[in-house]
């Protein structure tokens, strides 16, 4: 781990050159480093003019700088950015003014690691800042939003106080259970509140679809018969030539995948080998990846050409299939394919794409969804606490189980200190008053 004492400094913003450059310090030696490029401290969080020197007195730059005295920063530490002109040279000479001003150049995630040490931010939090940073759909960059600034960590909390407040009534009846002042049926509705939690919790696992098929979009497998069209339905899908297309059957082997952004949605889209027995060994390969990408599709299209006798439904037994007919401008219309296209005229595209939005938001329950395999891990752990809990029968086993459930909780945030938590609900209630 490095060490967190030291002050550090990063390039915070893309790629140089480009008009703006962004670098961040953090830590003690800041202030100091920005007293000495500027001659000057300005007042917090007010951008300033300043030109900047180096040691030797001559000016590397102009530009804005502001401060963010501790504890308002992002990584509660004294911090500084100076928004510099873009160019290699610039910061390269930046960065080794601020190394003789004894800073060093930050490692990978040093910022957001300070700021979660300092408990500005949770790990759900650095975690959603990270997708938001690398969002490139409208719903990821929602996902990130739910997630980065605490809607999501704030719904773990919040369980995690349940499961505390059902423990601590519990913990109060086994020590107060021979003065008459606790009832015993507190515990009836404190079962009852935790078989509810326990639903709702087992309802927000279930929709874990939801977060991979924003994060890692939904997997569309174009499927069908050799010279069905598959490449070109890619091709046309993408708006260019990804794959190549030719009127020989088998022409491709490799799985190729092009991704789409559907209304905000990120939509993996896969060609495939057209699916026949061969004696050809590079294309049985191709049709065995085929089966592969098939098996771990959201969504299947079928195409076949209209005029081409019906296929014995393979695909029987999948998830999603659509069945769709090619080159209608060819063969004209017909009733049983869910559409027809062509890449021709374009006849049936937008629908097409209409239809795999339609599919993929059939599995759509919001933005309130694990979006990690962390958190869903750390969420099944809990829900099962809770089933040991639910179904025990000594009240302190019991209690033991929900303290771990809610233990389990607090590590997908890395902040919720159960036994504090119990703390404060026991400060609030008033047991034999
Ligand atoms: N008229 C017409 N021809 C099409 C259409 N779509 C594809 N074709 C033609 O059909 C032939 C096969 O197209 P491909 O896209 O290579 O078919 P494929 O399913 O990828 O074939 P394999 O990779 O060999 O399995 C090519 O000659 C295409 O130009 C269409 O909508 N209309
Ligand atoms: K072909
Ligand atoms: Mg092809």
């Amino acid at each position: 781990m490095p060490n967190t004492s030291d002050s550090i400094f990063a390039l915070s913003s893309g790629t140089l050159p480009a008009g703006v450059a962004v670098v961040r310090m953090s830590g003690p030696k800041s202030f100091q480093a920005l007293a000495a490029l500027t001659a000057d401290v300005p007042p917090p969080r007010q951008a300033m003019l300043r030109a900047l020197r180096g040691q030797t007195g001559d000016v590397i730059d102009h530009g804005l700088v502001v401060t963010f005295p501790a504890p308002h920063s992002f990584t509660g530490e004294d911090c500084v950015e100076l928004h510099l002109h873009g160019s290699r040279a610039v910061f390269a000479r930046i960065s080794q003014e601020l190394s003789l001003l004894g800073l060093r150049l930050a490692e990978a995630g040093e910022f957001s690691r300070r700021a979660f040490e300092n408990g500005k931010i949770d790990l759900v939090e650095v975690e959603g800042l990270a997708d938001l940073i690398s969002a490139e759909t409208e719903m990821q960059r929602k996902l990130a939003v739910e997630q980065g600034f605490g809607g999501q960590s704030q719904l773990y909390m919040d369980w995690a106080r349940r499961l505390t407040h059902a423990r601590a009534l519990i913990e109060a009846e086994l020590d107060f259970v021979d003065e008459d002042d606790i009832p015993g049926s507190v515990s009836d509705r404190v079962w009852a509140d935790v078989a509810a939690l326990s639903a709702e919790m087992t309802r927000h696992i279930a929709a874990a679809k939801t977060g991979e098929i924003i994060r890692d979009g939904y997997k569309v497998v174009i499927a069908g018969p050799p010279n069905a069209g598959k490449s070109s339905l890619l091709n046309a899908l993408a708006q260019r030539d990804v794959a190549i297309v030719t009127d020989i059957a088998g022409t491709t082997r490799d799985v190729l995948h092009v991704d789409l952004d559907l209304n905000g949605f990120l939509v993996r889209v896969f060609d495939t080998a057209g699916i026949r027995d061969t004696d050809d060994i590079v294309e049985r390969e191709g049709v065995r990846r085929a089966i592969t990408a098939i098996d771990q599709a959201d969504l299947v299209i079928q195409l076949q050409e209209i005029d081409s006798p019906p296929q014995q439904d393979k695909l029987q037994g999948l998830p999603e299939v659509l069945n769709v007919g090619t080159k209608v401008d060819i063969c004209g219309q017909a009733q049983r394919f869910d559409l027809c296209i062509s890449v021709v005229t374009g006849e049936g595209l937008d629908q097409l794409r209409g239809e795999i939005t339609a599919r993929l938001k059939q599995h759509w329950t919001g933005f309130s969804v694990p979006s990690r395999e962390r958190h869903i891990s750390h969420l099944r752990e809990a829900t099962e606490f809770i089933k040991e809990a639910l179904a025990g029968h000594h009240l302190d086993l019991r209690s033991e189980s929900l303290r771990a459930a809610a233990s389990a909780l607090g590590r997908i945030t890395g902040r919720v200190d159960v036994e504090q938590l119990l703390d404060v609900i026991f400060s609030q209630f008033c047991v034999g008053k």
